[in-house]
């Protein structure tokens, strides 16, 4: 029997699925890994525990499949994007923790870089917004305060790698040094246009090309595994994208308009815009969708920080609920917030408002109000915060977006998504498998090594399940839309004294 392994290594866990030919989940995987916050507003992982995890899941799915390396056709990663790993090249150790995309330490470094009035063309040429959230800023800061990568780096032996690089080198014992052209467009360091490293964006960072991965396809022969790490056997690592890209490709987004929404960790809306790429006038960001036989094609993103975490949030420090699904009863519990509106920006603000000092605010609170009202408002403020992208996309687009394909973690809430629905105005479809990031992989590297043919059998693999329509009057949606929008002016800007 053969299958695909997709690899969805995420930013809190670390997960293995295999898939069969149906694209049915044969076994899967899961393992945690520690979160490190050693300052307010950084956040690191161990590049070590990354790995181990990861290994431990496909070694847990394979045994829960009852079958070995050799059952496997291809492997699809998908990562958590932007964290940025630094290792030496001559011993495989890490140099230092992985900063991760959630990390706001080099935001004055951003502030500098936009008063030097940098901000337009580099916006222009990777199509992304001079924010801590990508890659480049984090290389930097590695450079400048870890000596041990200074060194390495003057020596050609430094490499930087989001997770897919690192988790390719891994799995090849050190002899592939890669990176698709999905994970590469979030660095700030690629040409939107040409799919290579910029010469002008690697000097303003000061990121020398010797430490960068070999960019190339989402799909097809682009790296092997070393016998040695994958129990005697060399397979093809055949599809590799970010995770909000695989997801896209999940939800078989492969039109033009056509829009997904995944609510995990964060919320990340992209919407497929064809063989060109988009720069926004709304601050969104011109993104890789992925790149398949040479042909790239494009995609619009409004990335929102703080989704479900923010119910996970009521869970571990408020100690509203046992478990992130206990919300939805609570939160039924009242007909609405009753006034209340709470803005998540626990790690400043994503798009479209990029705001990395902005911090969480309750408004509305009366005496009356009880934990039913602010776990009413935590939901409604992940709604809000995807309504403001959407609205952001649809002007982008030209057109009002028709449909959002739901995945991740807390679409798996009816109350969120009927929410969803009554703000945007727009149809959210979930589909049966909510595993959509993993899919994606599987479905790219499945191509990649001919186990799928073609993108047209996958469209009879996946099945929608349910689906929520708008049910809000438009003045009524309006009302609510422009008290969020005065709730959110409010919480920007906090912490710039701090
Ligand atoms: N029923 C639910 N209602 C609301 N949020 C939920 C629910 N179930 C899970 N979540 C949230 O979804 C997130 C986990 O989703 P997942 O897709 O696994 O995220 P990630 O890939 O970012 O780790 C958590 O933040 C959790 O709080
Ligand atoms: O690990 P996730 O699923 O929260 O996704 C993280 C994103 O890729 C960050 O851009």
């Amino acid at each position: 029997m053969e299958f695909i392994l997709a690899i969805d290594q995420g930013t809190t866990s670390s997960r293995a699925i295999l898939f069969d030919k149906d694209a049915k989940v044969i076994a899967s995987d899961q393992h945690e890994f520690a979160q490190y916050f050693p300052k307010a507003g950084w956040v690191e992982h161990d590049a070590s525990e990354i790995w181990e995890s990861q290994l431990r899941a496909i070694e847990g799915a394979l045994k829960k499949a009852g079958c070995s390396w050799e059952s496997i056709a291809g492997i699809g990663i998908t990562n958590q994007r932007e964290t940025i790993v630094a290792w030496d090249a001559k011993t495989g150790e890490p140099v230092g923790k992985a900063i991760v995309w959630q990390d706001r330490r080099t935001a004055g470094y951003c502030d500098r870089l936009k008063a030097e009035g940098k901000e337009s063309w580099i916006q222009e040429r990777t199509g992304l917004l001079l924010d801590p959230y990508f890659s480049a800023s984090k290389m930097r800061w590695i450079l400048e305060n870890r000596p041990e990568a200074k060194v390495l780096a003057d020596k050609g032996e430094l490499r930087f790698g989001t997770v897919d690089s690192w988790l390719i080198w891994k799995l090849s014992n050190g002899r592939s040094f890669v990176t698709d052209v999905s994970n590469a467009s979030r660095t700030l360091l690629m040409d939107l246009r040409s799919c290579e490293w910029d010469g002008d964006l690697l000097g303003v960072f000061g990121v020398p090309s010797s430490c960068l991965a070999r960019i190339v396809d989402s799909s097809g022969a682009l790296a092997e595994t070393a016998g040695e790490v994958t129990g005697g056997c060399e397979i093809a690592v055949s599809g590799i994208a970010g995770d909000q890209q695989a997801a896209l490709f999940g939800q078989l987004c492969f039109e033009p308009g056509m829009v997904k929404c995944t609510y995990g960790t964060g919320c990340f809306i992209l919407m497929n815009v064809g063989r060109g790429p988009a720069v926004s006038r709304n601050k969104l960001l011109g993104t890789v969708a992925w790149r398949m036989a040479g042909t790239t094609e494009y995609a619009l993103e409004g990335s929102v920080f703080v989704g479900g975490s923010a119910v996970q949030w009521l869970r571990d420090e408020l100690g509203l609920i046992k478990s992130a699904a206990e919300i939805e009863a609570l939160a039924r519990s009242v007909d609405d917030s009753d006034g209340v509106m709470l803005v998540p920006a626990f790690t400043g603000l994503g798009a479209p408002y990029w705001d990395p000092y902005a911090r969480g605010t309750i408004f509305g609170l009366t005496r009356g109000s009880t934990a039913a009202h602010i776990a009413r408002a935590t939901l409604d403020g992940i709604a809000y915060q995807v309504c403001d992208v959407a609205s952001a996309m649809a002007s982008d687009a030209g057109r009002e977006l028709g449909e959002i394909r739901a995945d991740g973690g807390a679409s798996a809430n009816a109350l969120l998504m009927q929410t969803q629905a009554d703000l945007t105005g727009a149809e959210v479809a979930c589909p049966k498998i909510l595993e959509t990031t993993a899919m994606g992989a599987a479905f790219l590297a499945g191509l990649g090594v001919g186990f799928w043919e073609s993108k047209e059998v996958l469209k009879e693999l996946v099945r929608a399940d349910r689906r929520y329509g708008p049910g809000m009057p438009v003045h009524e949606r309006e009302k609510r839309l422009r008290k969020w929008a005065k709730a959110v002016e409010r919480s920007q800007a906090w912490a710039t004294e701090d």
